[in-house]
């Protein structure tokens, strides 16, 4: 996800100066969280769907009360809703595209003797899903995707459901290395209401995955002899559920599978749910078929549903809904008490796990907010701006080093806002939750490192691939046409956006049942995606009406400022990053005979005594206390 185009993401203000608002943290409060202000448009079949949750169970505890439900929560509104479906006597499926680890400490932080997510991603499995699958973070270092495909292996069986990946195995009876599938390549079944569906769970072409796992692109996959077998006769519909971004700017390989499948079944209803560029977002890739992405971070749970499934002389009517994952949107769509007793006991399971995991510890009390997307890099506001200009300088320094460091920082390896106020272990891991080490190459000329950081942000970041890199890579202009196109859609989304905010604001007084009715919307997701059709109140996707996001573009790559007066400088980095960097000062030095070549040999651990995932508590100490 080198592009940090939350195009949808359109925000307003910081909260320098608000109160801090009063969370739903129990069962039974009324938080003071804006309503929905429409009810489903419940289908012949449903579904709910999540993707990207990087561990948020407990939902966003702090200042974000849109997003303030837990999983215990999310629990007791899926049994309703069932419930519901049932009632209607249609069918109601849930989805995940995965990505459940990495950005939370309730999923990173698992203590010792277990391994990480061992707790949550128990918790994460008493939901009962249809079909689950992995995200490319599941994938960065072996024994994660060994651990987490196991776990997913036992707690959901044919449920997990993972296309094109292979791990590597030591086979029982031989004890020899084999390549084994990381999950089932597909899912055949029958739902309630008797529907056949046939499931796959492809991920994207990702190339920075750990040794030990193989990715087939989706392209090469649906030319598979399994895959043609799969698709040969026509289920009711198909199901795709994979971590792949809906839009053709990013790593989109969605029009690839559903070509592969309307080759066969020119219209077989097709179900797509993508994720992995924690965005909302919708496109039809033709009127037989809907994708949605369900956002980030477990603070949207979309819905898709379609309708006229019985007649097959005209194609069906696709609805998506993105909901605000809070216990009013619950409540709303689900009814007043919707708790269940295993959804309170998952809430209170949640509590005791952030308890037992050390997660309220506090390092110090930060001053402001520091926005992620909200405001250029160069903003006093943006967290990339207290990174590059305050934490780095003061702490990544090497007095018995001759030459200044001048470190760069890929802006993907930072997850979240950092809020003001008390600052947490908790927080600590959603800001920064990669174990990532700093490294450096000495001594290197002042005039070739200058224009490292320009030349990292054309070619875009790549990662550290621990396998061989064999995909093809966006050359130097592909990069820059990507980018400009991810700019033009976000200009467009950013005036329609504000459109429907001012629009959707003058409804609020005029809703007969009055919920939703506030003197200010709150800050929110304004979502312009391609599914609205030609219906204006269908537009926008989203459920509740929110003051729109304020976004600022955010660069791939930043830097500290470059040392002055000084002929070499320690180029410092993390070591996700350590191919990007050589090959950037490489690429740059290229065509001059004299100039050296930089080789992984040359690279050294800068500092032992802070990695990515302590640095910030390692400030607040030092800083805010
Ligand atoms: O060890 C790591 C692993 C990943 N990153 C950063 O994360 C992004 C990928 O995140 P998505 O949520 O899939 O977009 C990757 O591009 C890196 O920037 C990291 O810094 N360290």
């Amino acid at each position: 996800a080198a592009l940090q185009l939350p195009f949808t993401a359109l925000s307003g203000g910081d909260n320098d100066g608000a109160k801090p608002a009063r969370l739903a943290q129990q069962p039974g409060s009324t938080p003071p969280v804006d309503w929905p202000y429409r009810s489903l448009p419940w289908g012949d079949l449903n579904v709910l769907a999540t993707t990207d949750t990087h561990g948020w169970l407990l939902g966003h505890q702090r200042n974000e009360p849109s997003y303030s439900g837990d999983w215990g929560d999310y629990y007791s509104f899926v049994q309703r809703m069932k419930e519901e479906a049932r009632r209607r006597g249609v069918d109601l499926l849930l989805v995940d595209s995965g990505d459940r680890v990495d950005g939370n400490g309730l999923v990173d932080a698992e203590p010792s003797p277990h391994p990480k997510g061992y707790t949550a991603l128990s918790i994460f499995s008493r939901v009962p899903y249809d079909v689950v699958t992995t995200g490319n973070h599941e994938l960065y270092k072996f024994p994660v995707a060994s651990y987490v495909s196991s776990v997913m292996h036992d707690k959901f069986g044919d449920r997990w459901v993972v296309s094109n990946v292979n791990i590597t195995a030591q086979d029982e009876v031989t004890g020899r290395e084999v390549e084994r599938l990381l999950g089932n390549r597909m899912r055949r079944f029958t739902t309630e209401q008797g529907r056949k569906v046939v499931a796959f769970g492809p991920l994207f072409d990702f190339k920075a995955h750990a040794a030990g796992i193989a990715v087939q692109a989706p392209s090469a996959m649906v030319k598979e002899q399994w895959f043609q077998e799969a698709i040969a006769s026509a289920p009711d519909v198909f199901l795709l559920v994979g971590h792949m971004s809906l839009r053709i700017e990013a790593d989109s390989e969605w029009t690839a599978v559903v070509r592969a499948i309307r080759e066969v079944h020119p219209t077989v209803p097709v179900l797509v749910f993508g994720g992995h560029h924690h965005i909302r977002d919708c496109v039809q890739e033709d009127e037989y078929s809907m994708s949605l992405a369900s956002g980030r971070y477990f603070e949207t749970v979309g819905f898709m549903s379609v309708a006229g499934l019985n007649d097959s002389s005209t194609p069906p009517v696709f609805k998506r809904r993105y909901i605000d994952q809070n216990r009013n949107s619950y409540e709303y769509h689900a009814g007043k008490g919707f708790d269940t007793d295993e959804g309170k006991a998952i809430t209170q399971e949640l509590a005791e796990t952030a308890r037992r995991f050390n997660l309220t510890d506090q390092f110090g009390v930060a001053p402001q907010d520091y926005f992620l997307h909200r405001f250029p890099h160069t903003d006093r506001r943006s967290i990339f701006h207290l990174l590059t200009t305050s934490v780095l300088p003061s702490l990544i320094t090497r007095p018995d080093r001759p030459s200044p460091p001048y470190t760069v920082l890929n802006t993907g390896s930072i997850r979240f806002d950092l809020f003001k106020g008390p600052f947490t272990r908790g927080d600590q891991w959603q800001i920064l939750p990669f174990a990532n080490n700093f490294l450096f190459l000495r001594d290197v000329p002042r005039g070739l490192a200058e224009r490292l950081l320009h030349h990292l942000n054309l070619v875009g970041e790549h990662g550290f691939a621990e396998a061989s890199q064999t995909g093809r890579e966006y050359t130097a202009e592909e990069r820059a046409w990507l980018t400009q196109q991810g700019a033009d859609v976000r200009a467009a989304a950013d005036s329609a956006a504000l459109e429907h905010a001012h629009r959707l604001r003058s409804l609020a007084t005029t809703t007969p049942d009055g919920r939703w009715r506030m003197r200010r919307a709150s800050e929110g997701y304004v979502t312009l995606d391609a599914c609205g059709g030609d219906d204006p109140a269908e537009q926008f996707g989203d459920d509740t009406a929110h003051r729109p996001y304020r976004s600022a573009r955010q660069p791939v790559f930043v830097a500290t400022a470059l040392p002055h007066k000084t002929e070499q400088v320690d180029v410092v980095f993390f070591d996700f990053i350590v191919i990007d960097v050589l090959r950037g000062l490489n690429a740059l030095g290229g065509g001059h005979k004299a100039a050296r070549r930089y080789r992984l040999d040359d690279v050294e651990r800068y500092v032992e005594w802070v990695s990515a995932n302590t640095l910030m508590e390692e400030y607040a100490k030092r800083a805010w206390n």
